[in-house]
């Protein structure tokens, strides 16, 4: 398994330092420019920050959204990522430029969903070596929505794909992750929106409250 609990969009020490002690394993540094998480690679404290992560036994992962892969390869070096998630509308053979290990986003129509349905939206990804992160469609936005998807649904392809190694993300908090666990059978999660309060801010309660139920 890639890792149980990520936390996504962390922008400070604290952030960083609340999921190592709440027992996260993994973290996600968002260069997406117009995220609200967004941290700036080029910044020397996004190095710092990425490399406190390690020091602390952080997974980190870095979340991209059409970016090039050039553009990635010179952000995974200058930072620091074991791992790259693309998030936009990059495909199969763009993203094989791609270096490192490497997550895709699977994004999801809310509302009711068939096992045919996840199936072709994950295939080529899964076929092709891509960890799948199944989210929910953010549209324009691309991630962070705090929009749950049909967790009984990817039970049931789940059940169907017991070999594919995944993970759940989309609208999961403190409250609903004991029920989103239960109902889809993940044992990898990941949360951006579900852990800050306001908007943008991540809450050391929250993601204790979080991390406890995860793992
Ligand atoms: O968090 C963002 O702002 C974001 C922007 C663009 C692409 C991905 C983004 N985050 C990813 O989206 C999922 C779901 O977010 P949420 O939990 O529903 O708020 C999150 O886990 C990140 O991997």
């Amino acid at each position: 398994m890639i890792f149980r609990v990520k936390i996504c969009g962390v922008r400070l020490h604290s952030d960083i330092e609340a999921v190592a002690a709440a027992g996260g394993d993994a973290i996600g540094l968002n260069f997406f420019p117009p995220s609200i998480r967004y941290v700036d690679p080029d910044d020397p404290r996004t190095q710092e920050l990425s490399a406190a992560a390690a020091g602390l036994g952080l997974f980190r992962v870095g979340v991209f959204v059409n970016e090039a892969p050039a553009r990635i390869a010179e952000i995974a070096d200058v930072v620091g990522l074991d791992a790259i998630q693309l998030h936009g509308d990059e495909t199969v053979e763009s993203a094989s430029q791609v270096s490192g290990r490497k997550l895709r986003a699977i994004k999801l129509p809310t509302g009711p969903l068939t096992v045919s349905q996840i199936d072709a939206a994950s295939r080529l990804w899964i076929e092709a070596g891509y960890h799948v992160l199944f989210d929910a469609d953010a549209g324009a936005a691309h991630g962070g929505s705090g929009k749950t998807l049909d967790w009984n649904a990817i039970a049931a392809w789940a059940s169907l794909n017991p070999s594919v190694a995944w993970t759940l993300a989309g609208g999961l908090t403190p409250d609903n992750l004991s029920d989103a666990i239960q109902a889809s059978s993940a044992t990898s999660v990941d949360t951006a929106s579900g852990v800050e309060s306001p908007k943008g801010t991540k809450s050391s309660e929250l993601i204790q409250a979080f991390c406890s139920v995860g793992q």
